[in-house]
């Protein structure tokens, strides 16, 4: 499967500004001879007219977040349901920020992963530990016990990415070694096979956490990384174009 490369433009922008970016997606993807699948998940206000300009660019339109529930009284939220609707193919689930700013735990997230495979959305569940967890020496621990409890079990593994983000690597400029990557991914890719079973080859493990278009070309070639979940520079499309480019 060819690597993933997701932006995940957070609570960044205007609408004008989302419709350049996504212009100038569109424009450079024209010329074809991506070695890798590039998706990008702005906000929700913005979902709908960038999903219009990326129609048939080839580039993926995606959520950062949907409830767990179908429908009903949630006030403010969105479903799996009104995402697909608006042309996603990708929800981020479980994101470091969503689990430290709406309080998501692992069995928040595995619902909201069901919803959204139940919407026809490809979910990707986000792990990682923090500096304290890391300094503690818990840093493999807290990511398996993760997996294990955001995941849903059984599931087909073409329709699952995971992403590795280590909290204190996102944001930060301070990104995690080659090495730091390969054994996560691969802690990660051990606690998949016991829960998807043989096709845990095949999920894509995505890193994120300051990744820019100078450390890339490293990281994407680390074993088990099959992608990456990038922010901050994927709101300038010369540097997430950068690191599209940048996939083995
Ligand atoms: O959280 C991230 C992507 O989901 C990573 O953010 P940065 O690339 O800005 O560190």
């Amino acid at each position: 499967m060819k690597p993933l490369i997701a932006g995940n433009w957070k609570m960044n922008g205007l609408l004008a500004d989302a419709t350049a970016l996504a212009e100038d997606l569109k424009a450079r993807a024209a010329a074809g001879g991506l070695a890798c699948e590039l998706l990008v998940c702005p906000p929700y206000p913005h979902i709908g007219p960038v999903a219009d300009i990326l129609s048939e660019s080839g580039v993926q339109v995606g959520g950062q977040d949907c409830h767990n529930a179908g429908s009903g009284a949630h006030t403010g939220d969105i479903s799996g349901a009104m995402l697909r609707d608006m042309g996603c193919s990708h929800v981020i689930l479980g994101h470091s920020e969503r689990r430290a700013d709406h309080g998501e735990n692992d069995a928040v997230v595995r619902a909201k992963a069901e919803a959204a495979l139940a919407a026809g959305l490809i979910p990707i569940v986000c792990v990682g530990e923090t500096a304290a967890e890391r300094s503690a020496g818990q840093a493999l621990a807290v990511i398996a016990r993760q997996v294990k409890g955001s995941v849903p079990v059984g599931m087909a593994a073409e329709r699952l990415v995971v992403a590795y983000e280590p909290v204190w690597a996102i944001g930060t400029g301070q990104t995690a070694t080659p090495g730091d990557v390969a054994e996560a991914h691969t802690e990660i890719r051990r606690v998949l096979v016991g829960l998807v079973g043989e096709g845990a080859e095949q999920v894509r493990i995505l890193y994120g956490g300051s990744v820019k278009p100078a450390n890339a070309r490293e990281l994407m070639a680390q074993h088990n990384v099959g992608g990456a979940l990038v922010g901050g520079a994927s709101l300038k499309a010369e540097d997430f174009w950068a690191i599209a480019t940048s996939c083995p």
